[in-house]
């Protein structure tokens, strides 16, 4: 529809309208109404006028802004702007996807590959990653770091973090959307003839890395076909040390940036770890996708 300019004539309306007042005061229009019990009144106003041969138009030609959708807005959730990827598309993506974002869909871009296919690409801005973080600081039960982990099925978790699950936070459904719609297109770019939409993720989580707490994560593999790791903080400044390190290649990225995601195998020849975080507080945002 986006595509298209022009005026179109329309059965109904809701919502939105510019009436011409004069039209109304015609006799024959005095009857006009919007009202009778039991029934929705937008349709009802454009039954009247249709009975009255009033023709309703749709115009696109000029850019007039859109209406939000308030009826799924929370207050409840800290940053509530954030959970509103399904409802309020357009204002999400201004606020919450970097511009560099879409330079990386075009055909001629290259990524970069800090490592063997280990991919970097800019996908959210900076007040993505600030109020990300602060919905994990809000809700504040980060797991313990141990093996034992009721959050999951098994109960067990092999290589244990630090961490917020997006099913606690209620950023379950809004961070698969995310994947489908912004990280899917990306991957399906990257590791040429994968395709699997929607992509499943059942490990969507925040880590947080501390010298006085977690400060490293020891060799493993993950259980995905392909991880995302997204910086939510900066190097030099939000902590020192940390970064992700492939063994099987001997190269580490520790130069993260914020708002950037990695993006590797997950399994066989990606074998990693976390590097030791020396001060500070590092935070990232993992997904094991395809598991
Ligand atoms: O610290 C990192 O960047 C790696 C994190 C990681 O490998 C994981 O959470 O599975
Ligand atoms: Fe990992």
């Amino acid at each position: 529809m986006c595509n298209f300019r022009g005026l179109w004539n329309v059965p109904f309306i809701s919502n939105c309208y510019l009436l011409k007042v004069d039209l109304f005061r015609q006799p024959s229009l005095k009857e006009v109404t919007f009202k009778v019990e039991g029934r929705d009144p937008d349709m009802v106003f454009c039954e009247s006028l249709r009975e009255r041969g009033v023709f309703m138009y749709v115009n696109n030609e000029e850019a007039y802004g859109h209406l939000i959708n308030p009826e799924w807005f929370d207050t409840r959730h800290t940053n509530p702007d954030i959970y509103e990827i399904i409802h309020n598309r357009q204002e999400w993506e201004d606020r919450y996807i970097s511009p560099e974002y879409w330079q990386s869909l075009e055909k001629t871009y290259e990524p970069s590959m800090p490592c063997p296919d280990v991919y970097w690409f800019p996908v959210v801005t900076p007040r993505f990653c600030k109020e990300w973080i602060e919905v994990m600081e809000a809700y504040g039960k980060w797991s313990d770091g141990s093996n034992k982990d009721t959050r999951l099925e098994g109960g067990y978790e092999a290589v244990p973090t630090r961490d917020i699950h997006m099913k606690q936070v209620g950023l379950e459904t809004q961070w698969l959307r995310f994947l489908k719609d912004y990280i899917r297109p990306l991957q399906e770019k990257t590791f040429l003839g994968y395709y699997h939409d929607p992509p499943v993720s059942l490990m969507n989580f925040v880590v947080r890395y501390r010298p006085d707490e977690q400060p490293s994560l020891r060799p493993h593999h993950d259980s995905s076909t392909y991880t995302i790791n997204l910086a939510l903080n900066t190097v030099g400044e939000d902590y020192t040390g940390g970064g992700c390190r492939f063994i099987r290649y001997n190269c580490s990225v520790q130069d993260t940036k914020r708002g950037w995601i990695l993006m590797h195998p997950g399994r066989l020849t990606h074998y990693h770890e976390g590097l030791k975080v020396i001060s500070g507080t590092r935070y990232i945002m993992i997904s094991f996708i395809d598991p």
